[in-house]
């Protein structure tokens, strides 16, 4: 009898161990590694995507596995106390703030390199716009992430105004086709719609980083990995230094869907540069698109267009590193003292030129 209660303890206790392994061993997506900045598949943050997101990150989605780097590797010893001390270089949700002089460029190139990650870059040079391809794409091919696998996917509806250039190895263009518009509203929102659609039908299978890009810039120094994490967003030249919460241009009116109250809010972000894992771009630029939607049955566009609907993502969901803004300067402005290098610059452009409608 002893002996029988023993054994079917024995059994019992083996059962629950193997059933406490196997989950632990699921929960963790069957993987072994020790370090990963993936979360765990949660439900839906808020705000919400309407319907439910099938590839949600940790499911076989990109992200980044172990930070390795190559033994014998010369760089100058990082301080734990010397470092940018005119900027904050970290937000209060612990993400970091990237200011030159916050990483060591041939440390972080060296640990992305060797995770070789595939990088998507979506740009629309709709109408007049196409002007703007050959300065983005060549100075694109000397300072964005330079060495790293790099496709361009150029939304147009003029394919014969693609420039050809000279590419890097590893790197490519692909034009896509899209309709032209009459309102240039209706090009920066429709960018929401399009990408939303050619991610699902190519990008997906192609790419592990994705950035969202304005077509009328220039890059004018590195661009490089330091700007990747899971969502990387950047601080919107205009409101960095001194503008109050209540300020931002944060969408105001209730009625819309990019509603933020006067006394919230973090930083004002640029819709002109923003990127992360593929799986969590997707998510955002899909948001993007069908809260401008909503707004649209409702009679309302929201008064930046996809540039507010970011924002208010980026208030209840936090990006995971944030860019100063030498990651995206303007011709316009004068460099202020901060800046110490500029990555890129919007150029300057006539807008009642360039636009379908004109206008600011
Ligand atoms: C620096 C910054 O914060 N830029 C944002 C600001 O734009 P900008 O004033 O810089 O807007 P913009 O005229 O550059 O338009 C945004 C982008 O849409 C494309 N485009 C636009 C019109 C057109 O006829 N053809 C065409 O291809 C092109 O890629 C362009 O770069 O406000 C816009 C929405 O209001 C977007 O949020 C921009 O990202
Ligand atoms: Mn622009």
């Amino acid at each position: 009898m002893l002996r029988n209660i023993s054994k079917s303890h024995i059994l019992a206790a083996f059962v629950f161990l193997l059933a406490l392994f196997g989950g632990i061993y699921v929960y963790t997506g069957g993987s072994t590694s020790t370090f990963s900045i993936c979360p765990p598949c949660y439900e839906e943050p808020e705000p919400f995507v309407n319907k439910a997101v099938t590839n949600c990150p940790g499911n076989g989605s990109w992200r980044i596995g172990v930070m390795k780097m190559q033994a014998g590797l010369q760089y100058p010893q990082p301080s734990s106390l010397k470092g940018r001390t005119d900027v904050n270089s970290v937000t209060n949700w612990n993400a970091p703030l990237v200011w030159e002089g916050t990483f060591d460029p041939v440390v972080i190139d060296n640990i992305y390199r060797r995770i070789n990650p595939r990088i998507a870059v979506v740009v629309f040079a709709v109408g007049k716009y196409t002007r703007f391809l050959k300065g983005f794409l060549e100075t694109g091919e000397k300072y964005f992430l330079y060495g790293f696998r790099v496709t361009y996917y150029v939304f147009t509806d003029n394919e014969q105004e693609v420039p050809k250039i000279a590419l890097g190895e590893g790197r490519k263009i692909s034009v896509l086709t899209v309709p032209s518009a009459k309102r240039w509203q209706d090009v920066v929102l429709g960018r929401m719609k399009w990408a939303t659609i050619a991610i699902e039908k190519q990008i997906r299978g192609e790419a592990d980083y994705l950035f969202m890009m304005d077509i009328d810039s220039v890059f004018h120094n590195r661009f490089g990995a330091e700007s990747l994490s899971q969502l990387s967003a950047v601080l919107h030249r205009g409101y960095y230094q001194s503008t109050k919460r209540e300020d931002f241009p944060y969408e105001r009116r209730p009625e819309s869907k990019a509603y933020i109250p006067p006394d919230e809010g973090d930083y004002y972000y640029t819709a002109a540069v923003w990127g992360g894992y593929l799986e969590d771009m997707y998510k955002l630029v899909r948001y993007c698109y069908e809260q401008s939607e909503e707004d649209a049955k409702n009679n309302i566009e929201a008064v930046w267009q996809e540039e507010s609907h970011l924002n208010k993502y980026l208030l209840y969901n936090k990006p995971t590193k944030v860019l100063s803004s030498e990651y995206l300067w303007s011709d316009y402005d004068a460099i202020k003292p901060e800046i110490k290098v500029v990555r890129i610059s919007q150029v300057v452009k006539d807008y009642a030129k360039v636009r379908p409608n004109g206008g600011m």
